[in-house]
């Protein structure tokens, strides 16, 4: 839709939030909304104050419809903007009016009925009111929707998803942080599976891919997973992108241990660093967001590394390197090619035999941190993540591996996450871009092989008393996705696009100066 420059005796006025078009076509100043931003368009009241415009306010009657639409701002926020047009002609608004709402109706992506989990006690516990108060109009604006259910206790989505029919909605959205968005993912990727009989135990079984898509409005504490798919963590944005049927696939880890399931991972899983944050800041729920900047500090400080194995296959079957100068970003280029080449892969050897073939690479060590992300893990605390070139849909993982170092090391490491420098430029990380991995503890290997004596068990006691003291004896806990997993022990797989999220990838920022995106020409109207 071209606003100024329509040949019809349409105009144009600013109306409901400043809109930067004017009615002389011989401005330059034009804009242009892609039919597939536009998020409704209404018959409109023509009212006095509105008529009370220089050469109008002389006229009859005049005829209105209003287009409410997705203006891009600054850093990925989107924002819903309005522009009522009006003329004399009454058939010729309404032809228009038809025009656009039946053009809309053609956008088959859009979701028209959507479940929707609200946490009441996520983040700073305002879940309900971001709800109702931001998301909720905009929905109604766009005809959709909503069956709402305000959670009670941990658990609750996750659990619903098995016992409703879910096959009604066009989505599932949660209102939260990245541990609800975990819930409603298990909760639906563990339907599907039970759905069509394939048993989550099994770590080489073939997951069934979720086609219903995820929608995140960010109300947490990190909110890792909205930022690193949107680009930032603002909830009208993200139900602007929910309204307008995004679609985003993305992969997601399998953990398990001794054939047994023990969850889905789409972010980070952490030992050590991550793993012992998550740990100490499960005590401070109660302050909130700022339970993990006292726990990371605490946590830095122990500075605790850890012993063991890590054994993976490298992801052949990807281009990408994570040590690549360019991100994933709308429309990778990569994303496509790996899902290609997997495709293929799968259809020519059957995926069993692929991976019994492929070679593992060994690693044993001390580690202050080992972290595993199928994502950048963007957030605001970080906002190029914890692998600036990790691809959303690629089938792969980056799995980054911090050596025992200095104190000082570690924190020159850390602050990189926080600046433009490279973060795995350093002699004691390494970064692995992998399909799949195990890890065992050197703890858990030695209680294996029975050869822990009484005196290490109990110098084992002795440094979980004394957390200043960094020996390597005692284990960490594994970090995935912002919830503990109860064994050290585990084996994990990336399974590409397993799901898909309402989101289009963080889109790369191209304004001109009055603020409007260039891009989807070939969309325009
Ligand atoms: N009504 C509820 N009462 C208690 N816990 C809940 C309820 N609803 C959901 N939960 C649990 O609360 C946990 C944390 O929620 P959420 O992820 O929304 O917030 P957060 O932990 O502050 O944010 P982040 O995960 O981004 O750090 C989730 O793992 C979820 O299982
Ligand atoms: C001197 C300044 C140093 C600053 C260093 C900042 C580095 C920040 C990196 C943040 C990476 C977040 C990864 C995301 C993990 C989420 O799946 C998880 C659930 O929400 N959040 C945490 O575990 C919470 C993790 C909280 C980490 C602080
Ligand atoms: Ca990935």
């Amino acid at each position: 839709l071209i606003l100024h420059s329509s040949p019809l005796p349409l105009y144009c006025c600013k109306t409901v939030r400043k809109m930067k078009c004017r009615i002389n076509p011989g401005n330059n100043e034009n804009c242009f909304v892609p039919i597939s931003e536009i998020i409704a368009v209404e018959e409109t009241e023509f009212n006095k104050k509105q008529r009370n415009i220089g050469r109008w306010q002389k006229m009859a009657k005049l005829h209105a419809f209003t287009v409410h639409y997705v203006k891009k701002a600054r850093n990925h926020r989107w924002r819903c903007s309005a522009a009522t047009f009006w003329c004399v002609d009454e058939h010729l608004c309404n032809q228009w009016t038809q025009a656009l709402k039946e053009l809309l109706e053609m956008q088959k992506s859009r979701p028209k009925q959507l479940l929707v989990y609200i946490n009441p006690f996520g983040g700073k516990r305002q879940g309900k009111r971001i709800y109702e108060q931001k998301v909720a109009p905009l929905f109604s604006l766009a005809s959709i929707s909503t069956d709402v259910v305000v959670t009670e206790h941990a658990n609750h989505a996750k659990d619903n998803l098995f016992e409703v029919n879910i096959y009604k909605y066009d989505g599932v959205v949660c209102v939260g942080g990245d541990g609800m968005f975990s819930e409603v993912m298990h909760g639906l990727i563990g339907r599907m599976q039970k759905d069509s009989g394939i048993d989550q135990n099994n770590p080489k079984a073939s997951l069934v891919q979720c086609n219903i898509r995820i929608g995140i409005i960010p109300a947490g504490s990190t909110d890792c997973i909205c930022y690193s798919t949107v680009g930032i963590s603002d909830p009208v944005t993200s139900a602007l992108h929910i309204i307008v049927g995004d679609c985003q696939p993305l992969d997601v880890s399998s953990v398990h241990h001794n054939d047994t399931f023990l969850k889905y991972s789409v972010s980070l899983l952490g030992y050590g660093f991550y793993g012992d944050i998550l740990k100490d800041s499960e005590k401070k729920r109660w302050m909130g967001p700022m339970r993990y900047d006292y726990s990371g500090f605490k946590t830095f400080l122990s500075h605790h590394y850890y012993e063991g194995t890590i054994a993976y296959q490298p992801a052949k079957h990807t281009h990408g390197s994570p040590r690549d100068k360019v991100s994933c970003r709308t429309g990778c280029y990569i994303c496509k090619q790996s899902e290609k080449q997997l495709a293929e892969q799968n259809k020519e050897h059957g995926l069993k035999k692929e991976e019994g073939e492929e070679e593992w690479k060994v690693i044993k060590g001390k580690f202050l941190a080992i972290n595993a992300v199928n994502m950048s893990c963007a957030c605001p605390r970080s906002p190029k993540g914890l692998s600036p070139a990790a691809h959303l849909a690629d089938g792969s993982a980056d799995l980054i591996l911090v050596r025992k170092c200095s104190r000082f090391d570690f924190l020159r490491y850390l602050v990189r996450h926080t600046n433009q420098d490279d973060q795995f430029d350093f002699p004691f990380v390494d970064v692995y871009r992998v399909k799949c991995f195990q890890f065992t503890s050197k703890l858990s290997e030695d209680n294996e092989s029975n050869v822990m004596d009484v005196g290490k068990k109990r110098f084992g006691q002795f440094c979980r008393d004394h957390p200043a003291c960094c020996c390597n004896i005692v284990n960490s806990t594994w970090n995935c996705d912002g919830e503990t997993l109860d064994s050290s022990a585990i084996e994990v797989r990336v399974h590409c696009q397993l799901m898909k999220l309402f989101a289009r990838g963080i889109e790369e920022d191209c304004k001109d100066e009055a603020g409007h995106s260039q891009s989807s020409i070939e969309q325009l109207l």
